[in-house]
């Protein structure tokens, strides 16, 4: 059995908790003996104070010791966000509106305003950085990889949902992990249509279905489960067929039913979620959170459904294997048939469950939510531009016609597809936040003209491609605008093809998504067989008003104004409520 995270937080940090209060029990020993009797109200208060103090004192001398080597280095440290409560408890609690209440972020857009896209900020317990810039962001992901590190506190946050896959470990265990992975994705992707197209159609149907009741669908809702699908074969050889489940209503439907039921395929989905949503929220705890997960571990319920869905596979694979007496390569350069899936691929290179699992799982993470939320905002902007609608249309009716299954060269010939599904990625990348740590000082360029920027070790470098990605002075007045042919027009020579950094929706160096293109063809795919069938998209967000952003909202900055959904994110990001339209089915549609 794991140890629960909490007894893992208190064996590492134990020294850091139990020190005040030894010192205290000391000090009261001591007075003891002299023959003073300190009062109990005395004794009382220095074991309650104890902790804090000693935050303050660490802290006063940690920043003493950072001043102390920025300086020495010639460089600066950088702009602090100003906070009123003590240890920053203000600072976190607008941080934490940004992500229920108020637009996506926007705390962070306010002190962008204030102090630049790069700067520091006061939790309790830490000081933070936070950058926007695409140098800064270029350094921790490429050119000084080695320093940086998803780091202890992410690891432990995701630990029981996804052990130590790719997603979730650091040097040699993920390079072991990322090796071991990687080849399954160089492969042609060509084969894995036939997957995407036999849930598009189920798709397609359930679609078609729910428009003759008259009532729209979520279609946030129907995309998860479409990526859920094809993820599960193209991991394991199976899916879950969250697809077959009945469809949501929308709340203002006089229907009994709201729900889409409670078949195995949704609660593993559920289970997925709830699982996420929890390891995600660890973070935004106002102390230490494995302090309330001494006694229990808060995602191993949903895990226990997620293990009863995927251990059966597992245990049938590595059966399979030790039948047909196959050996473990440890070349990790092995050739993959047409038919593997991941799965099958890597019980060719390992027989450790534990490994299989974590992978699998992270892979299904890293793969699933992400694509679902680049269909969702899709369909989303499809709906709010009709004239974008009908462009893509076109190129898709003269590209593939009407009823054609698309191939890897239709796609690939698409030039407005591609822009048009860049554009959903720069408004909405999947991933909105992200972190690593510093393993070593080290400094980030300044504006020109002033000194470095001096980043000490273990920090924890929170940074923003949804924040950089909206950018006007990176990307042009027009950056709030929803508008597909910046990546095709002057623009792209103007802003993106010289400062390439400026746009990262899979990141970049050596931890690059894995999945870029196997994400690229899978939306495609998608979109095409969609509007092959429909022709006119509707956002129907007042059928279901708990999709409805707050009051006021949009008009915080860093938002467009215009968006009528909800966007929150938890690991990624997500339309709270969902995204509710109603499409036209096209007619002429040619027999094949
Ligand atoms: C539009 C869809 C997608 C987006 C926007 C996206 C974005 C990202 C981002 C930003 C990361 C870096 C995370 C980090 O290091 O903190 C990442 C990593 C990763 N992605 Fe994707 N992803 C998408 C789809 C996929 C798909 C479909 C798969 C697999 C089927 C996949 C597999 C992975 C893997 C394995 C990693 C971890 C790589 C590593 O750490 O070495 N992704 N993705």
């Amino acid at each position: 059995m794991r140890p629960t995270p909490g007894l893992v937080y208190l064996s590492h940090s134990s020294h850091r908790i139990l020190l005040p209060l030894v010192l205290v029990w000391a000090a009261t020993y001591v007075t003891d003996l002299r023959g003073f009797i300190l009062p109990r109200w005395l004794v009382l208060c220095a074991y309650v104070l104890a902790i804090p103090i000693a935050i303050v004192v660490s802290d006063t001398w940690t920043s003493y010791n950072n001043k102390r080597d920025a300086v020495s280095r010639g460089a600066i440290l950088p702009k602090l966000v100003g906070y009123r409560w003590p240890f920053g408890l203000d600072t976190i609690l607008s941080l934490r509106a940004s992500f229920t209440t108020r637009y996506l972020g926007n705390a962070v857009f306010d002190w962008a305003d204030q102090y630049g896209y790069m700067f520091r900020f006061r939790v309790p317990g830490e000081t933070r950085v936070f950058t926007a810039e695409p140098e800064h962001i270029k350094r921790i992901l490429a050119t000084d990889f080695s320093n940086y590190e998803k780091g202890p506190n992410f690891r432990l946050q995701m630990q029981t949902l996804l052990g130590t896959g790719v997603f979730n470990s650091d040097g040699d265990m993920w390079k072991f992990h990322r090796s071991m992975t990687r080849p399954f994705f160089s492969k042609d992707r060509i084969s894995h249509f036939d997957i995407f197209d036999r849930h598009a159609s189920d798709v397609i149907d359930k679609i078609r279905s729910r428009m003759r009741e008259g009532y729209p669908i979520d279609w946030q809702d129907l995309a998860s489960r479409f990526t859920l699908d094809s993820a599960t074969e193209f991991l394991f050889g199976r899916d879950v067929q969250s697809l077959s489940a009945p469809l949501p209503y929308p709340s203002t439907a006089p229907i009994a039913n709201h729900l889409s039921g409670n078949s195995v395929a949704m609660a593993f989905s559920k289970a997925f979620l709830d699982a996420q949503v929890t390891s995600a929220g660890r973070a935004r705890v106002l102390f230490p959170w494995p302090l309330l997960e001494i006694f229990h571990d808060r995602v191993a319920k949903p895990m226990e459904i997620i293990d009863k869905f995927i251990d059966p596979i597992l245990k049938d694979a590595l059966e399979k294997k030790t039948a047909s007496n196959i050996k473990v390569e440890k070349s990790g350069e092995l050739e993959i048939s047409d038919e593997d899936t991941l799965l099958s691929h890597l019980v060719n290179l390992t027989d450790d469950p534990q490994i299989l699992k974590d992978e699998t799982l992270n892979i299904l993470l890293a793969g699933r939510d992400t694509t679902a939320l680049t269909l969702t905002c899709a369909i989303y902007q499809l709906a709010e531009h009709p004239d974008i609608l009908r462009r893509l249309r076109e190129e898709i009716l003269n590209k593939v016609g009407s009823a054609r299954r698309p191939t890897y060269d239709d796609i690939r010939d698409m030039k407005y597809l591609r822009a048009f599904i860049n554009e959903v990625l720069r408004l909405y990348p999947a991933v909105p936040f992200n972190v690593r740590f510093t393993i070593n000082p080290t400094e980030w360029p300044s504006q020109e003209g002033e000194p470095p920027t001096y980043i000490p070790a273990n920090t924890r470098c929170l940074y923003s491609v949804f924040v950089m990605h909206r950018r006007k002075d990176l990307w042009g007045p027009d950056s709030l605008e929803f508008d597909p042919d910046r990546f095709i027009d002057e623009r792209l020579h103007k802003y993106l093809t010289p400062n390439p950094f400026i746009f990262l929706p899979f990141n970049g160096g050596p931890r690059i998504c894995l999945g870029q293109q196997f994400a690229y063809n899978e939306t495609s795919f998608m979109l095409i067989r969609l509007l092959q069938r429909f022709s006119s998209i509707a956002l129907m967000q007042d059928s279901h008003p708990e999709s409805l952003p707050p009051a006021g909202w949009a008009r915080s900055k860093g938002s467009n104004g215009k968006d009528r959904v909800w966007l929150r994110s938890h690991l990624t990001m997500f339309a709270n409520g969902g995204v509710w339209v109603k499409m036209d089915e096209a007619q002429n549609i040619e027999q094949v």
